[in-house]
This record gives structure tokens, sequence and C-alpha cells, in this order.
């Protein structure tokens, strides 16, 4: 049976959509999901999204990374998502939908997709990185050489060494530009190789460094390698709240497979 596709990306983050009210994918095979996101031999993406039909709200989103394994939240995927709906008339400018972490409202307006993301209630400052979890699990620390530095070699090393072992962590590595500016560059895994933006790493990095004390502003630009982001939050008792994820999606292409 012939499937549809369409690519899209956010800052540079891209997925292949699929729309699977209809239940015509095959879910549950990971070498499908990985040859369709195959840079060389396939439609090439980060990531493989599936949009579905919920019960109570307005879809529900199904995330593969481009290894073939169902993961965690994607933040820029989550967004694209919005855009995809959008498109396929499931939705007008508002949004409400279930993701893996629970759910998710969002909006779209000239092509700019604010999503919220999770509240996040604990952050781990350890001597020289940060973790916490945005729905995907994220080590930021700081890096001056970023320009320069061998992401892939440093991101894997740390992604598969301790703590993190075999269940893994995305790799975040910042640096601060101006009081509410960061450049950040990730370490995906799942993907298993830098790519040009990341959500829920972004979003992470944003709280980390007010966490820390490194910036006071509660709406913080994220330069990275695709673009820029903005993540805003309320603050208070420990626990970040309203947290938004903002910025481009795009269409990029559609075909069949
Ligand atoms: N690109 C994503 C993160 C996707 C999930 C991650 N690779 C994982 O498995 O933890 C984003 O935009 O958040």
């Amino acid at each position: 049976m012939q499937q549809k596709f369409y690519k899209y990306q956010g800052t540079g983050n891209d997925f292949v959509m699929i729309d699977n009210r209809q239940q015509t994918f095959d879910k549950n095979n990971t070498n499908l999901v990985a040859d369709l996101c195959d840079r060389r031999f396939g439609i090439g993406a980060d990531g493989l999204i599936l949009l579905e039909n919920h019960e109570s709200y307005d879809f529900k989103m199904v995330y593969y990374n481009s290894d073939g394994n169902e993961s965690t939240m994607c933040g820029n995927g989550g967004r694209c998502l919005v855009a995809f709906a959008k498109h396929l008339g499931v939705i007008s400018e508002n949004a409400v939908f279930e993701a893996i972490d629970g759910l998710h409202h969002a909006s779209i307006k000239d092509g700019i997709v604010r999503l919220q993301m999770q509240d996040v209630t604990s952050v781990l400052k350890k001597d020289d990185h940060i973790f916490l979890d945005t729905g995907s699990p994220h080590h930021v620390q700081f890096e001056d050489a970023i320009d320069t530095f061998k992401i892939k070699a440093k991101g894997s090393k740390i992604r598969y060494g301790a703590p993190y072992f075999e269940e893994g962590s995305n790799v975040n590595f910042v640096k601060h530009i101006d009081n509410d500016t960061f450049r950040l560059r990730t370490y995906e895994r799942g993907v298993e190789d830098e790519t040009l933006s990341c959500g829920t790493g972004a979003t992470a990095t944003a709280i980390a460094m007010h966490y820390i004390g490194e910036t006071e502003k509660n709406i913080i630009s994220i330069q990275v390698e695709g673009g820029k982001l903005e993540v805003s939050f309320d603050f208070e008792d420990g626990i970040y709240t309203n947290v938004w994820l903002v910025g481009p999606a795009k269409f990029v292409f559609e075909g069949t497979i």
C-alpha cells in the first residue's frame, strides 16, 4: 500500500510526518522508520512523527528518533506537528494534543508555533553540568570553544557514560552571549549525532541557565545552528511553570512511499 509523507523542519531539526488517523502505518517496524529517516537511502530526517486521532483532544503525537525507536518528547517535532495539523485541517490556530509526556497546548500564526512544555519540578546542579527533564532528558554544560570543538565525539562520550549509560541523555553545549541570549549545540540521543536544533534541549538550557543564576530573565533567546528559538517560563518555589517554546515550523516537501 502506498503511504503519503510530508517533510517539515523547525530551525533545522527535520521530520518525516505521516497522517496515521486511519492507522495505516506499520508502527512497530523499527527498520522501516530508520530507513525512511536515512539521509542516503531514505527521505532523510532526524525523526519520524505520526499524527493520530485522540478521543478527547485535537490529535495524538507519536515520535520516533532516526534510529527507528519510539522516544520521549520532541519539542521541535511537536511544533512541526502543529503546523502539519493545520495543513491537514485538523486544527485552525489553536491546538491541544497528547504526546508521550502528557498534554500540550499550542498555537500557530504566520508560521511561528508556540508550544507549551511540561512543568519542570527538578533541576540537578552538578560540578560541571546541570541535568533536567523537559519531556526528554538533558545534560547541559558550558563550552566556550563552541564553534570549533568536536561535538559528536564529546557528546557521545557523555551520552553513553556515567550516569546515563545505555538509556542515555541528550547533551547540550552552551555559551553565554549576552544577558538573555545563549548559543547552543546539541548532541541528540537516538540520532547519535549533532542536530541543527533541539526544542527540549533549548528549553532545558534556558531553564538551567536561569536556575544557576546565569541569567535573571524569564524570556530567553537560544541561538541554535538552524536558527533562533525563544523559551519563556514562570518560576516560583523551585518549580518552572507556564513553559513555552517558540519558533518557526516549515513545510519542506511531500511525496509517496
Ligand atoms: N529533537 C527533539 C528531541 C527528540 C528526542 C531525543 N532525541 C531523545 O530521544 O531524547 C526536540 O526538539 O526536542
